[in-house]
This record gives structure tokens, C-alpha cells and sequence, in this order.
């Protein structure tokens, strides 16, 4: 399947027989199950999305990391149960070292951090677009990978940095023409469930499983998830206690609930407070049900969802102050989100805000005669050098196929390099929306 097509197009087969193989039949031309190519038109999109990624990122100060994607496996073993640990794309490499593709970026992040200790000065605002890549039974028909966008910011306890990661979102999507009636951004803390599960005595030991199992809630039947915190030993009256805290919708109910010197009441209203400021408080909801459900997260949770309620997560994140201690590290304060490729494309398609990317070439150059070819070669490089995207037709085509070519390129001009014309200096012109023709010399082309 091509990457973020829908159409019948990216099932069709091969067009044309592709190399023979060693059998002498067509070797299977489409990418591994779970995968995508991103031939011209998908990877001009994927350009366009990664682009914006990047703008927002500099525009709040972020520098750019990456990391490779292979890291070794015991950075996500984690016994909370969560799905993304559960489908490592992982395997033993030839120097018998236990590795895998990459799930997501925040552990690979915390490795070089920790990796860079006191050199890295804080707070550090780094962000980073990977593939990442999960192994899941094919029944499902999932992609078994996706480029997710990071922003993460270590070193800051206070509610600032989930303002700042929030704002980025926001500024993002507004980028892109979404607005706070196409999409909202649930947030909640995991204090609130860490206050319940004190009350009812529930094991610390247990939090992020509780955690995994409660991000469920709207995924999988309410009596399974019932049945899989008692499985976690939670006595009923405490699955009942949680469940109903998870109802809450308003930061009035939860201070009811935990009183006004509560942890997680006083950050959320910080945060409130702080997207007023910002002025993006209308894109927030205190949603209580909101829990992620990666084990690492100890406070803020956030994530976008589409008011229309059609599509999966849009993007998530949280504050993840633990994180480094579990490699054997400081603890160091962390926030940060992860905005996956997918969904947003199918959100921009569903409100028609597709962006039109068409192969953009501004000159084509044609030699009218093969003996003009270098001629041609040193118009195209001139133009080239002022900036100019050209395309030089190669082959001994016709002009009525530099014409069908140039208008399937959408170029502005067609350049021709005639004998005549050059011989006085100049080549022949056509601007390609007026039609207008003309001699031009040399030094004029630009
Ligand atoms: O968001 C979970 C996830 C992780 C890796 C690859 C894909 Br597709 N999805």
C-alpha cells in the first residue's frame, strides 16, 4: 500500500513486469506487510507534514536529534503490559545481542540524555521525527509502522513545559487550518488516579499497570477492564472507586472529589490558567477518562481527538518524570508528545484541507537538434544557478511530447535552444500560461 493514499491506485499490482527474479517470474513488488512506500506524490505530502513539524519545532526553540532505529531491547521492557512493549519488532542480531525496531522515541531520547549528563545543559528542548515499528499479528491488518513527530523538554518541573509542548500543538494545527471545532485536546494527570489508588490502598507497585489497563476504557468492553484490574488483585470496591473518578469532567468535580490542596487539581489549574494566557484554553477539556497509556507517565496526560469523533488519538503525551531513574540515571523532570503521520492525514482529508502539491519544475530545456545538446546543458546550468528548477529533456523526443511534458509538470516556461536563435545568442522562449513567445538572449533568461 502507498503511504497515505486511499485510492484503488495504491493496490494495483506492478504496471509492468519488474525484474526478472532468479526463477524467472516477477519478484513481489510491494513492500513488507505493514509497510509503505512513499513514491513522488505520497512523499511530497510526507515532505509537506514533516516540514511543518519542523517549523513549529524552531519556532519554539527546539533543536533537532535523532537516534537510530535499532536500539537494543532492554530499553522497553517494562512489566505494565502495555501494548507497544507487547508488540516489539525485536529479534537477536548475528552478534547474539537482543535489539529491536524502535516503538516509539522517548527511550531512545532518555538514553541521550543520560548519555549526555551534565554536558547537555537544561533544560534541553529537542525534537525529532522517526519511523517507529511495532509486530502485530497481521489479523488485524495494522501498519506495522508509522513517523512519529516528538517535542520533548527535560529539565523543567514546573506546568510551563506542558504549556509550551501544548502550545506547539495547537500552533501546528492551526498551521495546517484545523481549528478548536475540528479537534480538542483532552487533558488530565496521573495524580488523580495515584490519589484514588491511595485511598484504596492499592500498591504503588501496581500504578502503571492500573495505568495501561484504565487507558482501555474506551477501547475494550468496561467488564473487561474490570476483570483486568482484578486481575491486578484490585478488590471490587476499588475498581468502582476509579472507574467513577475516571467520570469526571469538570476541575470543580475533582477538586470536590480531592480537595483544593490536591496535587493534581492545583497543576491542572495551572494549566488552565496558562493556556489562557496563551489563548488556546478553548482547545483544552479536563477529561478525567484521559490516562495514555505508556507506564512511564507520573503527571500531566494530554491527547487531540477529533470532535467528530471518527478517527483514533490524533497525538499524545505527558510528563514523564521517572523515566531516567528507570535506565539507572538522575531524575530528571520530562514532558514531551509524540504526533504519529497517519491519523492527520485522514483528518485533513475529512475536512478537505489536503494541501495541493503538485511536482513543481519552473523551465523545461529542449535542444532542437542532439548537436545542441551542450548548448542546451549550459542554459539549463545558468538556470539552475540563479535558482531556477529546470528539467532538461533528454532523449530524442518530438515537441509535441516536450509540450505534453511540460504541461504534466506544470513548468512555466519552455525553454527551446535552436541553431538559428543561438547562433544570434539567444533561444527560444515560451511562457507556458500566456502562451507568449519570444527570442530571449542568453543573459536575460533570468
Ligand atoms: O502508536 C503505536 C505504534 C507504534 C509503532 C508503530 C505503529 Br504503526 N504504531
Amino acid at each position: 500500500l502507498c503511504a497515505y493514499a486511499t485510492t484503488q491506485e495504491s493496490v494495483r499490482g506492478p504496471s509492468q513486469a519488474g525484474p526478472p527474479s532468479t526463477d524467472g517470474g516477477v519478484i513481489d513488488t510491494s513492500p513488507p506487510r505493514g509497510t509503505r512506500d512513499f513514491p513522488p506524490e505520497e512523499m511530497r505530502l510526507r515532505t509537506w507534514l514533516f516540514d511543518n513539524f519542523r517549523e513549529v519545532s524552531r519556532s519554539f526553540g527546539f533543536e533537532e536529534v535523532d537516534f537510530p532505529v535499532l536500539e537494543s531491547e532492554e530499553l522497553y521492557i517494562r512489566k505494565a503490559g502495555e501494548e507497544i512493549t507487547q508488540q516489539l519488532y525485536n529479534f537477536e542480531d548475528k552478534g547474539g545481542r537482543r535489539v529491536t525496531l524502535r516503538p516509539e522515541l522517548t527511550p531512545s531520547l532518555a538514553r541521550l540524555v543520560l548519555q549526555k549528563g551534565k554536558s547537555a545543559a537544561l533544560p534541553l528542548k529537542w525534537f525529532a521525527i522517526g519511523q517507529c515499528w511495532r509486530y502485530e499479528r497481521m489479523t488485524r491488518g495494522r501498519r506495522r509502522e508509522h513517523y512519529q513527530w516528538n517535542m520533548d523538554i527535560i529539565g523543567v518541573p514546573g506546568l510551563e513545559a506542558e504549556a509550551e509542548l501544548l502550545s506547539a500543538i495547537v500552533a501546528f494545527f492551526s498551521r495546517l487550518g484545523i481549528t478548536s471545532k475540528d479537534v480538542g485536546i483532552k487533558v488530565s494527570n496521573r495524580k488523580v488516579l495515584q490519589e484514588v489508588l491511595g485511598r484504596s490502598v492499592i500498591p504503588q507497585r501496581s500504578f502503571a499497570a492500573v495505568c495501561v489497563i484504565v487507558d482501555k476504557i474506551e477501547k475494550i468492553p468496561r467488564s473487561e477492564v474490570e476483570k483486568e484490574l482484578a486481575g491486578l488483585g484490585l478488590p471490587v470496591e476499588a475498581v468502582d472507586t476509579i472507574l467513577q473518578a475516571l467520570t469526571l469532567r469538570s476541575l470543580d468535580d475533582l477538586e470536590e472529589l480531592l480537595g483544593s490542596e490536591n496535587e493534581a487539581v492545583l497543576e491542572l489549574k495551572q494549566l488552565f490558567e496558562l493556556a489562557r494566557g496563551y489563548g488556546f484554553e478553548d482547545w483544552l477539556q479536563f477529561d478525567a477518562s484521559v490516562v495514555r497509556g505508556l507506564a512511564y507517565y507520573t503527571g500531566t496526560v494530554f491527547e487531540g481527538f477529533d470532535r467528530s469523533g471518527t478517527l483514533r488519538a490524533i497525538c499524545g503525551g505527558g510528563r514523564y518524570d521517572r523515566l531516567l531513574s528507570t535506565f539507572g540515571g538522575v531524575d530528571t523532570p520530562a514532558c514531551g508528545f509524540g504526533f504519529g503521520d497517519a491519523v492527520i492525514v485522514e483528518l485533513l482529508k475529512e475536512k478537505n484541507l489536503m494541501p495541493d502539491l503538485s511536482h513543481e519544475v519552473d523551465d523545461i530545456v529542449m535542444p532542437l537538434e542532439e548537436q545542441l545538446r551542450p548548448q542546451a546543458a549550459a542554459v539549463a546550468a545558468r538556470l539552475r544557478a540563479c535558482g531556477r528548477r529546470v528539467d532538461v529533456v533528454m532523449g530524442n523526443k518530438k515537441m509535441k511530447w516536450a509540450f505534453k511534458h511540460a504541461e504534466r509538470l506544470q513548468a512555466k516556461r519552455m525553454v527551446l535552444v535552436g541553431s538559428a536563435e543561438w547562433a544570434k545568442g539567444s533561444v527560444r522562449v515560451k511562457d507556458l500560461s500566456s502562451r507568449e513567445e519570444k527570442d530571449l538572449p542568453i543573459e536575460e533568461l533570468v
